[in-house]
């Protein structure tokens, strides 16, 4: 079980990211093991035993992308930059982009528009999410803040390399599973209409008598994740019924990827999209801002997520069990704006309401 492997972040090179104060080693840290692009692109057998591992046992794993993914981590850095500089605009410009009374989930989240709890407690963080089929020319554009418009190319950059992790990451699973050639690459293709989407993260430091959660805990709702974190705070539930959450220390020249709701959905679970949430930095990291970067990929607009009948491996449906009927589009609509307290008021409190795939995720070892 994944909770038994050895926490590889301890082996991985020391912290380096810019001047910040390092991440403390007294804290519990998550085991996600660490694999590494140039291997897997090799077809490296051992690499791509552990990569199954992870997918199934806790649905995140550090990907050192060092080499192949070079001008990743280059777009990535930019970004970065460009992320505080975004964030520096007034609020009453920010404000014009917030589209979730056109039912839209890309464009910028005030701080504390959502609810992060049963008890109706608000965020502590802001982001701006930005669409790939907007950046692609698929869509009609989004208006957008200069910033971000002057950065077309580079979003492109970006967009299109971490599209190839993740497709990478499909096509292994695809193979994994014995699917039909293609069936999961053909569902998330660049160039098809989906909600993929960057995203930009900025959570200001917290009082330090008044710590709490920044980004409430959730599964991700699409397929796969390509997350950069700099500063700690993200934290993962691992599996098991005594789990404690434990945070993901932050390791340079690796992205953090993870699995969505819809990998389970198409797996019957046998793929896992782990509950995890942010909290402010641990240790002295605490008074720092923290930015973090995203790319979801989510599947196309029009795809079912219903289990996928073509795999042996895939478990099948409990004999009483009928699944929802709902495709990628409206599934991350529901998901994406659900808490915003400003169209659902109390509603945003009902976490049942719009659940993920947490049960069907955690299920094997309640
Ligand atoms: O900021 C992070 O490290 C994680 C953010 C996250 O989980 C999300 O936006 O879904
Ligand atoms: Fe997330």
């Amino acid at each position: 079980m994944a909770s038994q492997t050895v926490p590889e972040a301890l082996t991985a090179p020391t912290q380096t990211f810019d001047d910040a104060p390092p991440f403390p080693e007294d804290v519990p840290t998550a085991p996600l093991l660490r694999l590494s692009l140039a291997r897997l692109l090799d077809r490296d057998t051992q690499e791509i035993d552990r990569f199954v591992r992870a997918c199934e046992d806790l649905g995140f794993f550090y990907l050192d992308l060092t080499g192949p993914g070079d001008s990743l981590l280059a777009d990535a850095d930019q970004l970065f930059e460009v992320g505080s500089e975004l964030f520096e605009l007034p609020l009453e410009e920010k404000r014009k982009y917030d589209f979730m009374h056109k039912n839209s989930y890309f464009g910028y989240k005030g701080y504390g528009a959502n609810v992060v709890d049963r008890s109706g407690n608000l965020d502590r963080n802001e982001f701006y999410n930005v669409s790939k089929d907007d950046i692609l020319g698929i869509s009609d554009p989004w208006p957008a803040p200069g910033v971000l418009d002057a950065r077309r190319p580079l979003l492109k950059s970006f967009i299109s390399s971490a599209h190839g992790i993740v497709t990478l990451v499909l096509e292994l699973l695809n193979d994994h599973l014995k699917l039909p050639p293609k069936t999961l690459q053909d569902m998330h293709r660049l160039e098809g209409h989906s909600g993929d989407q960057v995203r930009f993260i900025k959570a200001p430091p917290q009082p330090r008598d008044d710590r709490r959660t920044a980004l409430g805990e959730h599964t991700d709702f699409g397929s796969v994740t390509v997350l950069f974190n700099r500063l700690g705070g993200l934290q993962v539930l691992p599996p098991g019924r005594d789990a404690q959450w434990c945070y993901v220390k932050p390791l340079p020249n690796h992205a953090i990827i993870n699995l969505g709701d819809a990998m389970v959905k198409f797996t019957n679970g046998l793929l896992r999209s782990n509950i995890h949430r942010v909290v402010a930095p641990p240790g002295q990291q605490a008074d720092r801002t923290r930015y973090s970067l995203v790319y979801f990929n989510r599947p196309e607009d029009d795809v079912l997520l219903k289990r996928l009948d073509a795999s042996d491996l895939i478990p099948p449906l409990d004999a009483d069990e009928v699944e929802e009927e709902i495709n990628s589009k409206d599934w991350i609509i529901r998901r994406a704006l659900g808490h915003r307290i400003a169209i659902f008021g109390k509603e945003a409190f009902d976490y049942d309401r719009i659940k993920g795939t947490e049960d069907k995720s955690q299920r094997a070892y309640l």
